[in-house]
C-alpha cells in the first residue's frame, strides 16, 4: 500500500527544475502531453543519463513546440521522458521501496533501475549516426503513501488481457503489499455507470486460463470529466488502463484532466490490440497467439482444398488497417499462395491481376489458399455494395465483409467467364482467434507489461504507456504511441520476404493501383478513424 516515488532521483529533479548554464550533455525532451513543465523547452542534463564525452548538442523547436535534434548531432542523446507526479505535486512524499525486502527481489543483483537507464528507439545505427531518441527504462525505483488502484479494459478483445489484469493485481499485492485494487467493469463507461468489483490475488488467480476480459469491455462512452470525477470520488490514485490506440488516447485525456485538477493519481497505459498496429512498441501482446491460432484455420483451408478439384480456400483474419496477422500467418504457414492486406492494393482482372494468378495456381497445383486481412480491398467492396461509411461507438469504421465479397467475385469469374468449376471454401475464424487465452510466450510478455506498469506507477510516473522497445521495456509518453498507427510497410524487407515466399504478384505494376498507392490508400489508413468519440 506504499507508493514508491522516484522523485528524489538526481537527474530527474535537476532536469525538471533547472536548466544548468554550463551543461552540455543531453537533450531532454519532456513529453508534449506533459503541459505543466515547460512543454517546449530544451532540458540538458548536467548529470548525464549515460556518461559520454565530447558531446555537442544542437536543437531546434519543431512546429508543435517539441524539441528536435538537428541533423548534424553525432553525439546527441534525446530522452523523451514521461511525466512524473512531482511535476505538478511538488511536495509529494517518498518512502523506501519495499521491494528490496521482498522475497522475490532480495537476492537480485540490481533491484532498482537506475534513473540513468534509457532504452534506444533505434537499434540499427551507423558509425556516424546520431544517438537519437530514448525512452526511460521500465522497472522498480529506489524510493513509497497509501495506494488505491483500479484496472479497466477497453476496446476489442485480445488473447492475454486476463493475464495482464491478474499480474497487475498480484504484482501490486506481492511486490508492494497493495490490497486495494478495484476492477472497473465494462470499459470506460464503467467508471460512471457500474459498480466496481474488488480484485484480489485470489479472485484473479486463474483468469489467465480464460480468453476475453474478466472485467468486460466496451467501445465508446469515454467521458473524461465523469471518469475523473469518479476517480476522485472513489479516492483512487493509480489507474491501469488496458487497451488499444483509442483507449490510450482516452488515457491521455484522463491524465491531462488529472494533472489540470492537480490530483495525485498515476495513469498507466498497457497497450493492447490483436492487430499489432500500436506505434513504437515492438509488438502487442496476443499477437503471437493470434498468428499461431490462425495456422489452424489456414491448415483447415489447405486440407479442404487439397482434397477436391480446383479447390480455392479463403481465410479471413483480423487487421482493420494493418495486415500484420495476415502477413505473419502467411509467412509461418507455407500453405498460403496469396496474402492480401489493407496496405497493399490489389486488383482482380487483367494481366497481373488476382484472377490470373488464381488460374495459374489452379493449373499448377490443383488448389490454392488465399489469406485475407479484413481491412483489405475495402474500397472495392464499398464500390460494389454501394455501402455508406458506418462507424462503431468508438469511431472506428465498420468494415464490409471482404471475404464474402472476394469469394463471390472469384466464383462468378470462373463460372461465368472462364467456364471452370471451382470449389470455394471460405473460413472466417476472426472472433475464434481473438477469444482464446494467450499462449506461453504471450503470457510471459503480459506479466512483464503488468509488472513494469506497476513499478512505473509505484515510482510516481504517470501519463505513460509501457512496452518493449527493441526488447527492453520502457515508459513511453502516451502521445508517442497514439500519434501514428503501425502499418505493414510495403517498402520494408518483411513484405518482400512474404512476396518471395508466396511468389504472388505484387499487384503494383497496374497503373490504377499505382495511382491509389500514391493518393488514396495511405490517406485512408490514416483518416479512417475519427479522433473524438
Ligand atoms: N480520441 C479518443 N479520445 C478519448 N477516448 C477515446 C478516443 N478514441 C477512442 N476512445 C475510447 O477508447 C475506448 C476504446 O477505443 P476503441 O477504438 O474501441 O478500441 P482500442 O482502444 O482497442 O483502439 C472507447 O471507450 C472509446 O470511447
Ligand atoms: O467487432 P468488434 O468487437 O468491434 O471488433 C472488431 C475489430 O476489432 C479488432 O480486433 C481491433 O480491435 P481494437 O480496436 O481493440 O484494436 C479489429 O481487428 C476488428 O476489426
Ligand atoms: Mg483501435
Amino acid at each position: 500500500m506504499e507508493f514508491a516515488l522516484s522523485s528524489s532521483s538526481p537527474s530527474l529533479s535537476l532536469s525538471r527544475n533547472s536548466i544548468p548554464s554550463n551543461s552540455c550533455n543531453r537533450l531532454f525532451r519532456p513529453t508534449s502531453s506533459s503541459s505543466n513543465f515547460a512543454q517546449s523547452k530544451l532540458f540538458s542534463l548536467k548529470k548525464p543519463l549515460i556518461s559520454r564525452q565530447n558531446c555537442s548538442i544542437k536543437a531546434q523547436s519543431s512546429t508543435n513546440g517539441a524539441i528536435n535534434a538537428s541533423e548534424d548531432q553525432n553525439d546527441d542523446f534525446i530522452l523523451e521522458d514521461v511525466p512524473h507526479l512531482t511535476d505538478f505535486l511538488t511536495d509529494l512524499p517518498s518512502y523506501p521501496n519495499p521491494l528490496k525486502k521482498s522475497q522475490a527481489y532480495a537476492i537480485v543483483k540490481r533491484t532498482f533501475v537506475s534513473s540513468e537507464d534509457a532504452v534506444a528507439q533505434k537499434i540499427v545505427v551507423q558509425k556516424d549516426s546520431p544517438r537519437g531518441l530514448h525512452f526511460r527504462r521500465a522497472g522498480p525505483r529506489e524510493k513509497a503513501q497509501e495506494v488505491r488502484s483500479c484496472v479497466v479494459t477497453c476496446g476489442g478483445l485480445c488473447p492475454g488481457i486476463n493475464t495482464v489484469i491478474r499480474e497487475i493485481v498480484c504484482g501490486l499485492n506481492n511486490m508492494y503489499g497493495v490490497d486495494e485494487v478495484l476492477g472497473i467493469q465494462g470499459g470506460y463507461r464503467g467508471f460512471y455507470s457500474k459498480n466496481t468489483i474488488q480484485l484480489t490475488p485470489k479472485s484473479v488467480n486463474d483468469i489467465h486460463k480464460r480468453g476475453g476480459t474478466f472485467l468486460q469491455t466496451s467501445r465508446g462512452g469515454h467521458d473524461t470529466n465523469k471518469i475523473v470525477d469518479n476517480i476522485q470520488d472513489r479516492g483512487i490514485n493509480q489507474v491501469y488502463i488496458i487497451g488499444g490506440d483509442g483507449t490510450q488516447k482516452g488515457a491521455a485525456a484522463i491524465y491531462k484532466e488529472v494533472e489540470k485538477r492537480g490530483l495525485k493519481v498515476a495513469v498507466a497505459g498497457i497497450p493492447k490490440t490483436i492487430d499489432n498496429d500500436i506505434a513504437v512498441i515492438d509488438k502487442s501482446f496476443g499477437f503471437d497467439t493470434a498468428v499461431e491460432e490462425a495456422q489452424r484455420a489456414i491448415n483447415a483451408a489447405h486440407v479442404e482444398v487439397e482434397s477436391v478439384q480446383n479447390g480455392i480456400g479463403i481465410v479471413k483474419l483480423m487487421g482493420r488497417y494493418s495486415g500484420f496477422i495476415a502477413m505473419h500467418a502467411t509467412l509461418a504457414s507455407r500453405d498460403v499462395d496469396c496474402c492480401l492486406i489493407p496496405e497493399s492494393p490489389f486488383y482482380l482482372e487483367g494481366q497481373g491481376g488476382l484472377f490470373e494468378f488464381v488460374e495459374e495456381r489452379l493449373k499448377e497445383n490443383g488448389h490454392m489458399v488465399i489469406v485475407l486481412a479484413e481491412g483489405a480491398g475495402q474500397e472495392y467492396v464499398a464500390q460494389t455494395l454501394h455501402a455508406d461509411d458506418k462507424k462503431d461507438a468508438s469511431g472506428n469504421r465498420l468494415l464490409l465483409d471482404v471475404g464474402l465479397w472476394l469469394t463471390q467475385k472469384i466464383k462468378d469469374h470462373f463460372t461465368n467467364i472462364r467456364k471452370m468449376d471451382v470449389n470455394m471454401k471460405y473460413i472466417d475464424p476472426t472472433y475464434m482467434i481473438r477469444a482464446i487465452p494467450s499462449n506461453a510466450s504471450d503470457n510471459i510478455y503480459c506479466t512483464l507489461l503488468a509488472q513494469s506498469a506497476v513499478h512505473g506507477a509505484m515510482a510516481g510516473y504517470t501519463g505513460f504507456t509501457v512496452g518493449p522497445v527493441n526488447s527492453r521495456h520502457a515508459y513511453i509518453p502516451i502521445s508517442r504511441v497514439t500519434e501514428t498507427q503501425n502499418i505493414v510497410k510495403l517498402t520494408d524487407r518483411m513484405w518482400a520476404r512474404l512476396l518471395a515466399s508466396t511468389n504472388q504478384p505484387s499487384f503494383l505494376s497496374c497503373e490504377v493501383v499505382q495511382e491509389r498507392v500514391n493518393k488514396q490508400i495511405f490517406d485512408d489508413i490514416h483518416n479512417m478513424k475519427i479522433t473524438s468519440t
